[in-house]
């Protein structure tokens, strides 16, 4: 092989990477503008009375006493608030479960509730993944302004939602022009994917060990729920950020667990949790039609 075509591969290994690095660093450092949580959010801004944006609608032992899992009890004493962190496996729990009515409906406040203390989650890992903490955020607000806007009534449940959007022409099938605000039903197909992302990570870090590289956990559960729903720029952004990841042990400190088997309860727990609001919305996208939505 000539020198020079040699010399330009190498070029290309090294320079390659590292500009994708760079321009991954300069995104999440640079051009990301603040989005802030908030719990009304009116033309973009957020409400005077934007109250409680971190707390959960109900008492969390209420919440975390429901579920009707057999093996609950057991899992609950794991369960337990964490002096001193933001992020509280309790809340998310909380969350995700009581987002579930009794008739199997799913409430958008509880749910948007659960997204917000996943990002304290994000956020307790420093600033290499701040742009899908941003991201996951731009989203929650979207459907934060619908909930608590003109149609409010509308955005009660996901299943009203879904009505409510569908017969208003609201959803676009085909494409998104650039000028409209994403419908609710689209905004929230984003968040379903990356619920299956989450279900999937949490499930590989439970049945785990510690040799086990959490990179490898959190790509390989990208690849299998949502790489295929991403432009190129954004899973080579991923991937990288991936590679950020702490040992699983740094993981759990967040959580707030040190014993294996104390992980084991509280991340297979919180696993079930999300499957059942996965399951439910996933049936309510397939039965109108709308997992692929642009
Ligand atoms: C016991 C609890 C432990 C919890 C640990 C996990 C906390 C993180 C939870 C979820 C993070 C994922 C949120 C991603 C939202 C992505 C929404 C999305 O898909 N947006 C894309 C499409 O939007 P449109 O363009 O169609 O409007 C957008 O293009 C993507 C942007 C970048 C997102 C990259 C996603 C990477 C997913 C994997 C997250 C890894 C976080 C690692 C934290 C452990």
């Amino acid at each position: 092989m000539p020198c020079s075509t040699m010399g330009f591969q190498r070029l290309y290994k090294v320079f390659f990477p590292l500009t994708l690095v760079l321009v991954v660093l300069y995104i999440t450092s640079v051009r990301l503008p603040e989005v802030h949580l908030s719990e009304c959010v009116e033309d973009g801004k957020p409400c005077a009375e934007d109250l409680a944006e971190n707390e959960v609608s109900l008492t969390e032992e209420k919440a975390v006493a429901r579920g009707g899992d057999p093996h609950q009890a057991e899992s609950e004493v794991y369960i337990k608030h964490c002096d001193g962190k933001d992020f509280q496996v309790r809340r998310l729990l909380a969350a995700f479960r009581h987002c579930v009515t009794p008739e199997g409906q799913v409430l958008l406040k509880d749910y948007l509730e659960g997204w917000k203390e996943l990002i304290k989650f994000m956020d307790a890992l420093g600033t290499v993944f701040g742009f899908i903490s941003q991201e996951t955020i731009t989203k929650i607000n979207i459907m934060q302004s619908y909930r608590t806007g003109k149609h409010s009534d509308e955005y009660h449940t996901l299943e009203s939602m879904v009505k409510y959007e569908l017969q208003d022409n609201v959803v676009n099938f085909k494409e998104l022009p650039s000028n409209r605000t994403p419908s609710g039903c689209r905004t929230l197909l984003r968040l379903h994917r990356a619920l299956k992302w989450l279900e999937l990570f949490l499930y590989k870090l439970a049945t785990s060990t510690d040799q086990d590289s959490t990179s490898d956990m959190c790509a390989d559960a990208y690849e299998e729920a949502l790489a295929r729903h991403h432009s190129w720029f954004i899973r080579q952004a991923a991937s990288i950020a991936f590679l950020a990841l702490p040992p699983r042990r740094t993981l759990f400190d967040i959580v707030c667990v040190q014993e294996e088997q104390e992980a084991q309860m509280v991340l297979m727990t919180t696993v079930k949790a999300l499957v059942r609001v996965y399951n439910i919305t996933q049936e309510v996208y397939t039965a109108h039609g709308m997992l692929d939505l642009p």
